[in-house]
């Protein structure tokens, strides 16, 4: 089986938008909880702009599923990582100003920098995941760091698929073999959505957990309109 985890930073980048509490990420995590998502994904980003560091603090508190918490391993992500403990740290190298992240990991140059950060998470007994692209030297890369898992980056596969590009996925296989070679757990995210995750599913051995976030607010938001708008119009008769 493979494990749905839900990104809501898009639901605090709402929430943020206002000032207020509105919608109420901490309710809105227990939801998705209790919808049957296995997971919960944050990627908090030093700007805050999204899932504020106080909101990972929180989460723990009222989830019960999988935590799992993406970024930068600066030294502000490093501090709140090992304050939080969540169940899976994943590793992304995302620039301060990238309007979302935007590559996987150079394992080979980066091993060292790799390695240590890793030893800390494991040493704490938090799980560690590294976004790579679906690239063999960089799945064996990352095998060399000591990490328990890698997270596939699926922007490259999602934006071929829109096209009707189905070839996209052979990368994606090779490197999910190869990961199962080296002894790496396999993870994938971004931008998988409704049309685009089936295929992915069916034609990548060893899938353990795929993280969507954008899409997924954006479809509930589509597939959520008809029934509210209905309901104002009952409140407006
Ligand atoms: C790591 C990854 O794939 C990203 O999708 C990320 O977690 C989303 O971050 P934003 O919500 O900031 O775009
Ligand atoms: N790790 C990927 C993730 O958490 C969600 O990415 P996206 O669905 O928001 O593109």
């Amino acid at each position: 089986m493979t494990k749905l985890s839900v990104n809501i930073n898009k639901i605090a980048t709402l929430r943020n938008s206002r000032g207020g509490n509105v919608p109420d990420l901490l309710k809105v995590a227990r939801d998705i909880e209790s919808f049957g998502a296995q997971g919960i994904t944050v990627h908090p980003r030093p700007d805050e702009r999204h899932i504020r560091y106080q909101d990972t603090r929180d989460l723990p508190g009222v989830i019960t599923t999988e935590f799992n918490i993406e970024g930068n391993p600066i030294d502000s992500f490093i501090k709140l990582v090992l304050e939080v403990k969540p169940a899976q740290v994943t590793l992304v190298p995302d620039a301060e100003d990238a309007i979302t992240s935007n590559a996987g990991w150079d394992t080979v140059k980066h091993k060292d920098y790799l390695t240590e950060i890793i030893k800390e998470f494991k040493q704490n007994n938090i799980r560690t995941s590294i976004f790579v692209d679906p690239d063999v030297t960089m799945v064996q890369g990352a095998a060399q760091t000591g990490t328990d898992r890698i997270e596939l980056y699926t922007e490259g596969y999602a934006a071929a698929f829109e096209k009707g590009d189905k070839t996209a996925i052979k990368p994606y296989i090779d490197a999910a073999n190869i990961a199962a070679e080296v002894g790496l757990g396999l993870n994938a995210g971004h931008d998988l959505n409704l049309e685009n995750t089936a295929f992915f599913k069916q034609n990548i051995p060893n899938l353990l957990e795929v993280s969507i976030g954008h899409a997924l607010i954006a479809e509930s938001l589509y597939l959520g309109l008809e029934n509210v708008i209905q309901m104002y119009l009952h409140r407006l008769k």
